[in-house]
This record gives structure tokens, C-alpha cells and sequence, in this order.
């Protein structure tokens, strides 16, 4: 579904990612893992057409949507998870859930989000603002999911959540899984990332360095984990 072909990209003149190539099919659920600065959140930003300086090919579906702007990315059905959650303050819960416009074949209603974050349905009429970060996280989560976005790019959904809170994430992601949803996310919680990932790719220095299998994460954690610094 994404074809990523020799990516490279740019802060002026330093090149933070450099020939990236993955792709993610239909219906997985990817992470990509690596230490801090490896170029995870820049991956991320170019698929979704947020970092202006990059070079090569990125693929939805065969449609090569390198030169398109964000928005009409995000008409082709990309949803965009930003670490900073991207709550509006002069918008309620449920505005949130009802103004964004409808994007894939197959928006979630919203009495299905409702049902799948409870704690949103308790806070449907305050500014999404005055919710708590880990419900932040949902509700960025669930605006993409209404939208019918169909390649969710999640950076860093569980980071500052309480282990409740990432197990509600975990299990949303599966079920968006179950819908029929691809998702590509980074995640340094490994643990989290094998219990919601098909697969993984180390990124080093703004490269590939390796594709992994979960079993293969989980049978060498410990070396990851040092490697990774946590
Ligand atoms: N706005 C920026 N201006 C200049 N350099 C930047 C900027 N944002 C990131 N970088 C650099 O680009 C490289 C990749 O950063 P990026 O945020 O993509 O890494 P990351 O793997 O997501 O790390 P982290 O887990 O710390 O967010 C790093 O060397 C970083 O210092």
C-alpha cells in the first residue's frame, strides 16, 4: 500500500535521512524503532508531506503522492497522529469528531468511536484542550479513525501514557487493524510495539539499518533495548 524508493531528507544542509526504502502492505501495522535524532519523526513528516526538503518516491497504492501537499495526502487517505496530539481550544470533543471531512470509503461512525474510547463519550462537550495528554492521544487517534483514514501515521502514540492508557492505545490500534487499517507508527516501547506490530524497521543515522520480524524483537529485546538506550 506505501512504497517508500531512496528517501533522503534535508534540514538545510544536513541530510537526516539518507535512500530510505520500506513499504508497508495493506492492512499491517509497521513500527519504525531507532534511537532519538535517527530520523523516525522525519520519516513520518515526509510521507505525510510535512517536510519540505526531500528527495525520491513515496508510493499510496501505486500512486506516487511525492510532490502532492499535505492536504490532498491526506484526501488519499492518509491520517496524521502528531506527538503533539493537535488538539484545537475552541473546539469541543465531538466537534473534533464531527467537522473533519470524510477522507476514506470506510469513516468510523461516531457512536463506534464513542464505544471504543468511553473516556471521550465522558468528555464529549469539553474543549479538547482541558483533556488529560493520554486523552489527547485518543482523540487525535479517533478524529483519524472518523475520517475513514485508511494509513494511520502514529509518532509516538503511547509516550507519556500511563501503562492503562497504553493498553487502551494497543487495543485501538488492533481493532483499527481488524477494520482494515494500515498503520505506520514509531514507538520506542518495544514491548507495545510486538503486541501491536506485524513488523519493525531500525533506523540508524537516517537509514535502514534492519527489518525485523517480532519474533525476532522479542528474541533479542534485551540487546535492542541497549542498543536503543532505554
Ligand atoms: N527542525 C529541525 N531543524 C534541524 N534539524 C532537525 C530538526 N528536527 C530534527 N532535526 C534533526 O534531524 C535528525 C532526525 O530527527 P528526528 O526528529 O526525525 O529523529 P527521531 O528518530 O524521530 O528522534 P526522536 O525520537 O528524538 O524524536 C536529528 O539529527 C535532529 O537533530
Amino acid at each position: 500500500m506505501l512504497r517508500i524508493d531512496t528517501l533522503s531528507a534535508f534540514y538545510g544542509e544536513a541530510q537526516v535521512l539518507r535512500e530510505v526504502s520500506l513499504d508497508v502492505a495493506a492492512g499491517e501495522v509497521v513500527t519504525l524503532v531507532g534511537r532519538n535524532g535517527a530520523g523516525k519523526s522525519t520519516l513520518l513528516r515526509c510521507v505525510m508531506g510535512l517536510h519540505p526538503g526531500q528527495r525520491g518516491t513515496i508510493e499510496l497504492d501505486g500512486r506516487d503522492i511525492s510532490r502532492l501537499p499535505a492536504y490532498k495526502r491526506a484526501r488519499a487517505g492518509l491520517g496524521w497522529v502528531p506527538d503533539d496530539r493537535g488538539a484545537y481550544a475552541t473546539l469541543s470533543v465531538t466537534e473534533h469528531l464531527t467537522l473533519p471531512p470524510r477522507v476514506g470509503p470506510d469513516p468510523w461512525p461516531l457512536d463506534r468511536v464513542y464505544e471504543a474510547f468511553p473516556a471521550l463519550y465522558q468528555r464529549r462537550d469539553s474543549a479538547a484542550t482541558m483533556l488529560s495528554g493520554g486523552e489527547q492521544q485518543m482523540l487525535a487517534l479517533a478524529r483519524v479513525l472518523r475520517m475513514g483514514a485508511r494509513l494511520l501515521l502514529c509518532d509516538e502514540p503511547t509516550e507519556g501514557l500511563s501503562p492503562l492508557l497504553v493498553q487502551q492505545v494497543g487495543d485501538l490500534l488492533r481493532e483499527a487493524k481488524q477494520h482494515g487499517v494500515t498503520v505506520l507508527l514509531v514507538e520506542q516501547n518495544l514491548h507495545f510495539a510486538t503486541g501491536v506490530a506485524d513488523r519493525h524497521y531500525l533506523l540508524a543515522e537516517g537509514r535502514v539499518v534492519e527489518a525485523l520480524a517480532n519474533s525476532e524483537v522479542r528474541s533479542r529485546e534485551r540487546e535492542l533495548l541497549a542498543y536503543l538506550g532505554i
